[in-house]
């Protein structure tokens, strides 16, 4: 049996969460003029999430995802380098034309996250951002190429990591949107 690579920052574990964390900077992988992203305050809602849209290193399987309000979020240096990877999309995600890395995601139509950038904080410089409290959109890792019979494997490593596997998003955030959605009709 070949074991699924979930993520390096999952893999070997969590990280600790630092109560403290202030903010940071998010790098892309360049060598050569990097993007820098600086993000103040603590990111929320981290997530491990399996769908093919968001950016994951090589070779895993999910990506580490998380959220904060858009002004909290500046492009630094060599913003030059990014270009929305999907017009159409909700989440528009950054990335360096580069090396590939998404660097930020806002949504700015009119939906529940509209006013929240998708980040990545496993980019950030430092550690202490806040680790991935659940596992979001696990059986779309299958259309990202995960075999099927995997996913048994999958969900429980991940409920070990304690990541809660669900195949949207988890029921606070789906109670949200439903709730947004109550209110917002026409
Ligand atoms: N099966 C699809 C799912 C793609 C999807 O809906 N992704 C979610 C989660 S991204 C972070 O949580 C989403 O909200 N997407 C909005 C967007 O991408 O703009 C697949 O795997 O492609
Ligand atoms: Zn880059
Ligand atoms: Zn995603």
């Amino acid at each position: 049996m070949t074991t699924v690579t979930l993520h390096p920052a999952l893999d070997s574990g969590l990280a600790p969460t630092d109560p403290a964390f202030v903010g940071g900077t998010l790098v892309c992988a360049c060598t050569d003029r990097p993007v820098r992203v600086r993000v103040e305050g603590q990111v929320a809602h981290n997530h491990a999430c399996g769908c093919t849209k968001c950016w994951k290193p090589d070779g895993a399987a999910f990506s580490v995802v998380a959220v904060a309000p858009i002004d909290k979020v500046t492009v630094i240096e060599n913003g030059d380098k990014l270009a929305v990877v999907d017009e159409s999309a909700l989440i528009q995600r950054h990335a360096c034309t580069s090396c590939g890395v998404h660097m930020h995601g806002p949504v700015t139509r009119k939906h529940p996250f509209q006013g929240l950038s998708f980040l990545h904080p496993e980019r950030f410089e430092e550690a202490g951002w806040q680790q991935p409290g659940f596992a979001a959109f696990v059986s779309s890792a299958i259309e990202g190429g995960v075999a099927p019979e995997a996913m048994t494997e999958v969900r429980s490593r991940l409920r070990d990591l304690g990541l809660e596997p669900y195949d949207c998003l988890n029921p606070g955030l789906m109670d949200y949107i439903a709730t947004w959605t109550v209110q917002n009709r026409a």
